[in-house]
């Protein structure tokens, strides 16, 4: 069975049809990049994914069951907003986790945190937006979860903090996890990819291996994004 089922998904908000007609299968252990342009529906696609959304027509299942309220312990997702209350220091964001989720790591995550230099005796107020960022990507994948969906990890960081997010993602590349991630930065994290999800306008225009994309198109993923979306 398939890790992700996404059958004929179509999810409107009110008139406007923000995915149409999806369909996509993915198999456990892959990463996966989730590319297109503003507004293709990357977001709306992950929060299907989560559970936090439900489709207008047609079904989502994640290891076989439809993604909602009972498939949320599987799935560690990471919005591209910021989900800490502000009042928290790291350490209650920590606690927090291990109180919520039985399958937090809390050791693997206070490791993590002292590696990127991030003292757990501090406000979330006062994190640095890379800092903050950081934060919630080890929360994520400290989760020992079927599906990490993880929505603009690099989003709106200066490069160092980018490059030390590549570092934590690269942490976890080597256990075999399932991830689909979305970004706009593709250049800074396609060699992560095994496959290459591609919106365009709500439906999918590509779904590829990364490796066998690059060879037909003789280009890097950027590049053929680059080109096929600035037409
Ligand atoms: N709550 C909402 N109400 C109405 N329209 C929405 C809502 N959320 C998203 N949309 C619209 O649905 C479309 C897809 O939005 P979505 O956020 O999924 O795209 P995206 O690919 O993640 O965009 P971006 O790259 O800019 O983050 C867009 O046209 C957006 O304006």
């Amino acid at each position: 069975m398939s890790l992700i089922q996404i059958s004929e998904v179509t999810k409107s908000y009110g008139k406007k049809k923000a995915l149409h007609d999806v369909s996509i299968t993915v198999e456990s252990g892959k990463i996966i990049g989730l590319i297109g342009n503003n507004g293709s529906g990357k977001t709306t696609l992950l929060k299907l994914l989560a559970g936090l959304l439900q489709p207008s027509s047609g079904s989502v299942t994640i290891d076989g069951t439809k993604a909602g309220v009972h498939t949320k312990q599987m799935v560690s997702f990471m919005p591209d907003t910021v989900f800490l209350e502000q009042w928290m220091y790291v350490k209650d964001a920590v606690a927090f986790y291990h109180t919520f989720y039985e399958d937090f790591d809390a050791v693997k995550a206070a490791t993590m945190l002292s590696e990127m230099k991030i003292a757990q005796e501090v406000r979330i107020s006062s994190l640095s937006k890379g800092a903050l960022e950081k934060v919630q990507l080890i929360l994520t994948l400290c989760r020992r979860a079927k599906l990490y969906v993880l929505d603009e990890p690099l989003g709106g960081v200066d490069s160092v903090a980018r490059e030390q997010i590549l570092q934590i993602l690269l942490a976890f590349y080597h256990e075999e996890r399932t991830m689909i991630v979305s970004t706009h930065l593709i250049q800074e994290i396609e060699m992560l990819f095994d496959e290459v999800i591609a919106l365009q306008d709500g439906k999918v225009l590509l779904h590829m291996n990364a490796e066998e994309l690059r060879l037909r198109h003789a280009k890097a993923v950027h590049e053929w994004f680059k080109e096929v979306f600035s037409c």
